[in-house]
């Protein structure tokens, strides 16, 4: 009998929001179906402006933009099962990240923000949500991130062969998966850096296949100032945000280097985000024998082949595995439901650096109760 979850998923490249729905029965995990709704222009705006470090925030604009993307998230989930013809009461749960707008998880009072008021989604779906899976790990001393981690070690372990899941979103992570228990971390800048530059110089909203950094030629001086920082040293557990590594950050490296094209620029962006990943496989994925990537910079054709060449072993995309990697991110949001109402810790400490495993999330319910 199915057993069915929707995961809602927008991450920090603020594109919009990715909806999978999800079928757990007999314990496979298997993708019924997809939805990609994009985010307004003027909404992505909004939020970057909200998510900025130094940053005042009128708390009118903060719950507005909470409620709003709490909706778009709800609408997101009833399209997906317009598009499948399922009526919600076939569905246990949501699992909803929400969108980060600020992630600080160090020190006593360390937090980590996701809005999209899960009631919203809970009211216009009438399906039971869970929502806020970061602040609980926190709250046991973790880092609140990576949680993905988890679910690629419930579906990507092959005991026959030691890899390495590497999610490249705005930020990039990984996850180990040999005999010991699962290390996974933040690695640094993914396509975030590589977007608000290509953002800066053309119309569209990302380099397609990294055709425009492929043309350029890397600057070595300025690849060392970019890897000149704290946060590659630190080791795991760690977590970073598009608040650290962001266009202020950026700009800082680059005046120094005013003589370069945009273009060389490019290039040394996309080198710097193939090196840091590779570094962080190398040091921390000795056994390593295959690379799967997953998130949106799958698709860049230049960055995977810097990759490739760094690391020196086979590079796949996580399709090559069954999953594609576009479905990835969603897809985890609705086991992670699926953890927190039967009961399950989503969070593993190896990864987090909780002092325990925890349940993650809070819940609201649906029409149909608990869920
Ligand atoms: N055809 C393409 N060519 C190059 N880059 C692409 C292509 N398609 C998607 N991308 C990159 O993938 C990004 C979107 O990735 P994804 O949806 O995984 O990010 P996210 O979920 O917001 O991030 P995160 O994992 O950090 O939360 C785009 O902003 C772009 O940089
Ligand atoms: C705070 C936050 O939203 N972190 C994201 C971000 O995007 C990639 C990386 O940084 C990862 O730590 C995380 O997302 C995925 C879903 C995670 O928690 O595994």
């Amino acid at each position: 009998m199915a057993e069915l979850y929707i995961g809602l998923m927008s991450g920090t490249s603020i594109d919009g929001i990715d909806a999978g729905l999800v079928d757990f029965a007999d314990n496979k995990i298997t993708l019924v179906e997809f939805h990609y709704q994009p985010f307004p222009a003027e909404l992505r705006q909004s939020i970057q402006a909200i998510s900025q470090a130094n940053q005042a925030v009128l708390l009118l604009d903060y719950g507005a933009l909470d409620s709003l993307i709490g909706r778009l998230f709800g609408e997101a989930a009833n399209a997906l099962l317009r598009k499948v013809g399922i009526p919600a009461s076939a569905i246990k749960a949501i699992g909803s990240h929400g969108q980060t707008v600020y992630h600080a998880p160090e020190g006593r009072d360390g937090f980590s923000l996701q809005i999209g008021d899960p009631n919203r989604i809970a009211e216009i779906t009438g399906i039971t949500t869970v929502a806020d899976f970061r602040r609980r790990d926190i709250a046991a001393g973790g880092q609140g991130a990576p949680l993905v981690p988890a679910f690629h070690q419930a579906l990507f372990t092959d005991p026959n062969q030691a890899r390495t899941v590497v999610n490249i979103g705005g930020i990039a992570n990984i996850t180990v998966l040999d005999d010991k228990p699962a290390i996974g971390f933040d690695t640094g800048p993914g396509n975030g850096l590589i977007d608000y530059w290509y953002q800066q110089h053309h119309s569209g909203m990302f380099d397609p296949s990294g055709e425009w950094a492929a043309g350029g030629q890397t600057n070595q001086e300025l690849l060392a100032a970019l890897k000149d920082d704290p946060y590659f040293d630190l080791t795991p557990p760690k977590s970073t945000g598009k608040e650290y590594f962001s266009a202020t950050w950026l700009k800082r490296k680059i005046e120094s280097f005013g003589n370069l094209t945009a273009q060389d620029v490019q290039a040394t962006l996309c080198q710097f985000s193939a090196d840091t990943i590779s570094d962080a496989i190398s040091r921390h994925a000795p056994v390593t024998k295959q690379v799967f990537i997953c998130g949106g910079g799958a698709h860049n054709r230049h960055l995977l082949q810097l990759l490739a060449e760094s690391l020196r072993i086979p590079v796949a995309s996580t399709a090559a595995i069954g999953v594609d990697p576009d479905h990835v991110e969603a897809i985890a949001f609705a086991w992670l439901a699926r953890q927190t109402l039967r009961g399950l810790p989503g969070n593993l400490c190896s990864v987090t650096g909780a002092k325990a495993p925890v349940i993650l999330g809070g819940i609201y319910p649906g029409r149909n109760g608990l869920g």
